[in-house]
């Protein structure tokens, strides 16, 4: 286990590099499980959730091969293995292999899915739409079983819109017997990469990105190759930490209309945000002025976005009001960054801040991803030293954050927490 250590108030500066979208990545490398042959994705961020999708595939007798940013996957000696507990809890997107597995094998024995505690994350969605299609779903001892003897294309209204329950739905539909028409589907950009792939798969999908995906099922899928994304939540992570301690930030390698909603916000706040094809160029404003946030589905502003951009209100003049309507406890990082001087309180769904304060450094522990995000900006933007604990979370959607932000001039590194800070960190 690691920390990461950071001395804040330097001034940033330079490029920044971003890497292939976490959410994309962990619904693509799923998909690869519907196709007969290899299948070749590139620019994959190097990040945990990778990593443990890999040994998961592996272990349904996938033969995988990741180097870098790539990874081949050939899914032809795959079977339906039951994946009950162990690594599928580490990971929220484990959910896809239902969809993927009950798409190829008409059957799949999935754990409970993991990822951020951020309030209650339940899956009835994506169960309501693998019932639609024929399948019989039972929970038994924390995990999915799902068997069909065939499966139909069905019409799906989803009663929330999930981005999750959209692919998963879309994963099965692809190898049902005729249409599927998924109804108020969610609209992110890494929807309709994944419908990139399945249709270079063979797959005849209509309408992702809209609210109505109308599916056409298929026999066979094959191989192919396809390259990612860039990842949306990391570029925005880069351009509120450049808006709060950058004089002059290229974050490189990014997709600006994926960001319309932060790029309005932190104009809205007085950072100069200027944008080409695939570079956003921020400059740290002479003054942040307060915002007010809601979060919502795409193209809204992201809910991910949200920990990360409260870090920077602190430096705002005025009251911001951050209200978080897709997740009721995504607030656990407030209490860090109150130790670290922050003026902050949580009401219901919302965070109240006031600005600015100068924040200090402190011993703060990431509670999940974007926790971690929002501690790092905070720790930048910080007088002295912080010391982050919980780095696991972060390194599930952050490749080389560390290098990245040396990169950039931060005074910031990794070091290994004795076993005595390891217990302190159990603890606490
Ligand atoms: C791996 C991945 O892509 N994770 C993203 C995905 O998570 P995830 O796919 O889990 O999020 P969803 O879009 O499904 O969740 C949105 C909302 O719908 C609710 N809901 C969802 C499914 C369901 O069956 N029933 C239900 O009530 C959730 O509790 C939440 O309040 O989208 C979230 C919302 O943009 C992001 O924060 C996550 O980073
Ligand atoms: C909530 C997130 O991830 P996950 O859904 O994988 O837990 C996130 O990426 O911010």
């Amino acid at each position: 286990m690691d920390k990461i250590k950071v001395i804040g108030g330097k001034t940033l500066k330079g490029s920044v590099k971003i890497s292939g979208a976490k959410n994309s990545a962990v619904a693509l490398i799923p998909a690869s499980i519907l196709a007969e042959s290899p299948v070749t994705i590139e620019g994959l961020p190097e990040i945990s959730d990778v990593e443990i999708l890999k040994k998961l595939l592996e272990e349904i007798g996938g033969v995988v091969h990741l180097e870098d940013q790539d990874i081949t996957i050939d899914p032809s000696m795959m079977t339906s293995m039951p994946l009950p507990n162990g690594k599928v809890k580490k990971l929220r997107a484990s959910y896809y292999l239902m969809g993927a597995m009950l798409g190829r094998f008409k059957k799949a024995v999935i754990g409970l899915p993991g990822g951020c505690h951020l309030g209650p994350r339940p899956i009835d969605q994506h169960i309501k739409g693998f019932e639609a299609l024929g399948a019989k779903v039972t929970n038994e001892q924390g995990a999915i079983y799902l068997r069909a003897d065939e499966l139909k294309g069905a019409r799906i209204y989803l009663d929330v819109v999930s981005v999750g329950a959209t692919i998963n739905i879309m994963l099965a539909a692809v190898r049902a017997k005729g249409k599927t028409v998924i109804e108020n589907a969610a609209k992110e950009p890494e929807i309709i990469d994944v419908a990139t792939l399945l249709t270079n798969m063979g797959a005849k999908i209509k309408g992702a990105g809209t609210d109505i995906i109308r599916i056409e099922g298929v026999d066979h899928l094959h191989g192919c190759r396809h390259t990612i994304i860039p990842d949306r939540i990391e570029a925005g992570t880069y351009m509120i930490l450049a808006s709060a301690m950058g004089r002059g930030v290229l974050v490189d390698n990014v997709i600006p209309y994926h960001l319309e909603s932060l790029i309005a916000k932190l104009r809205e706040m007085g950072v100069s945000v200027e944008t080409s094809d695939d570079q956003v160029y921020i400059s740290k404003a002479k003054k942040l002025v307060a915002a007010d946030i809601k979060t919502l589905v795409y193209p809204g502003f992201p809910t991910d976005l949200q920990q990360p951009m409260t870090a920077l209100l602190t430096n705002a003049e005025g009251t911001s009001v951050v209200t978080d309507t897709i997740y009721s406890a995504r607030f656990k990082h407030i209490d860090e960054l109150r130790r670290m001087n922050a003026n902050i309180k949580v009401e219901g769904r919302s965070a109240i801040i006031t600005g600015p304060v100068q924040l200090n450094g402190a011993k703060v522990k990431a509670t999940d991803l974007r926790a971690g995000a929002s501690l790092l900006i905070a720790g930048l933007m910080a007088r002295g030293l912080t010391e982050i604990t919980g780095v696991e979370h972060i390194d599930r959607g952050y490749s080389h954050v560390v290098e990245k932000l040396q990169g950039l001039g931060a005074n910031v590194w990794r070091e290994t927490l004795t076993e005595e800070e390891m217990e302190q960190v159990k603890n606490s």
